[in-house]
């Protein structure tokens, strides 16, 4: 399996690769992480079964525009594949680690910087792509409180009664989204999709760093709102963010909102308290 891996990177790169040193690394709870080095050169590689190429396809992708913005650093996607029963993503090996409160504002300024350099027409994005493990569907959309009310809430609403839980507001909250939203006017931005504190870190060298995305253009409010959904940025950096590109007035109503989506879907994933913790948001929105 290994040899395919690192005969493509050869190939991609235009540089011959042999990996002499294949190191498991720690950290996702869905793949399993390896660093693969030989000399200065590095690569991370992640590994899932072959079923999961179409996930690592949309991280690369997603990546790979992100990368092009070069507003933020993101891991540059080498490529994507499967060699005997797994699938594969290699992305460039980042020394990640560093952090501090200039770091924190600098990410602030440049997450600001994607948002508004990547403004698009259209809600959505080219192809789906998954959240944790649970599909997230992206098709071209123009409005975005119809986008944020069938392709986010509702699907993940629909999952979660499939699985289980009890949602009585639901339904009106879904129905309630063009008002919770109105006179709101977003702009399409790339957006990361999944920014909480474990996909977010800084090279050694203090250079920020976002990582693992599931990205799609929504409103720039979503990446904000998760970040302060389970905690680990800083002041510094939402003051380095409306420092670039002032929030909107109501985002801290509207952030309840967008957080429920990762809340329902953490339901999904894991089950347990998080129904309790969406009913309680949703009874604050429309309760
Ligand atoms: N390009 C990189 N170079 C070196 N280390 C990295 C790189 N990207 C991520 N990491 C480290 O590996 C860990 C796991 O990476 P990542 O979150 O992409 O994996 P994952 O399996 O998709 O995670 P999850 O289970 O959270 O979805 C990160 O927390 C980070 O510390």
């Amino acid at each position: 399996m290994w040899d395919k891996i690192v005969r493509q990177i050869g190939e991609v790169t235009g540089e011959a690769f042999e990996a002499s040193d294949r190191r498991s690394v720690g950290g996702g709870c869905i793949n399993q992480g390896y660093r693969l080095g030989s000399g200065d050169r590095a690569y991370f590689v992640k590994l899932n079964s072959a079923s999961g190429l179409s996930m690592f396809e949309a991280e690369a992708l997603g990546l790979e525009q992100m990368w092009e913005t070069q507003t933020i650093r993101v891991p540059k996607p080498i490529c994507t594949g499967v060699s005997g029963s797994s699938a594969y993503i290699v992305l460039e090996w980042l020394d990640l680690g560093g952090g501090g409160s200039q770091v924190a504002a600098r990410m602030g300024r440049q997450l600001a910087r994607l948002h508004r350099e990547s403004v698009g027409s259209k809600f959505g994005w080219d192809r789906d792509n998954t959240i944790g493990s649970t599909p997230q569907l992206n098709p071209w959309t123009d409005d975005w409180a119809e986008f944020w009310a069938v392709r986010r809430i509702g699907y993940q609403l629909d999952l979660a009664r499939r699985k289980g839980g009890s949602f009585p507001l639901g339904d009106r909250l879904v129905e309630a989204i063009p008002d919770l939203l109105a006179g709101h006017d977003p702009q399409p931005s790339l957006v990361h999709g999944d920014l909480w504190g474990g996909n977010a870190s800084a090279t050694a060298d203090g250079e920020p760093v976002i990582f693992d995305p599931a990205t799609y253009y929504g409103d720039r409010e979503v990446d904000v709102a998760m970040t302060e959904l389970f905690g680990g940025f800083s002041g510094a950096f939402y003051q380095g963010y409306n420092e670039v590109w002032p929030l909107a007035a109501g985002y801290a109503e509207r952030k309840t909102l967008y957080n429920l989506y990762h809340i329902i879907n953490h339901f999904n994933l894991f089950g347990g308290g998080y129904a309790s913790q969406a009913n309680s948001m949703m009874r604050r929105l429309v309760g």
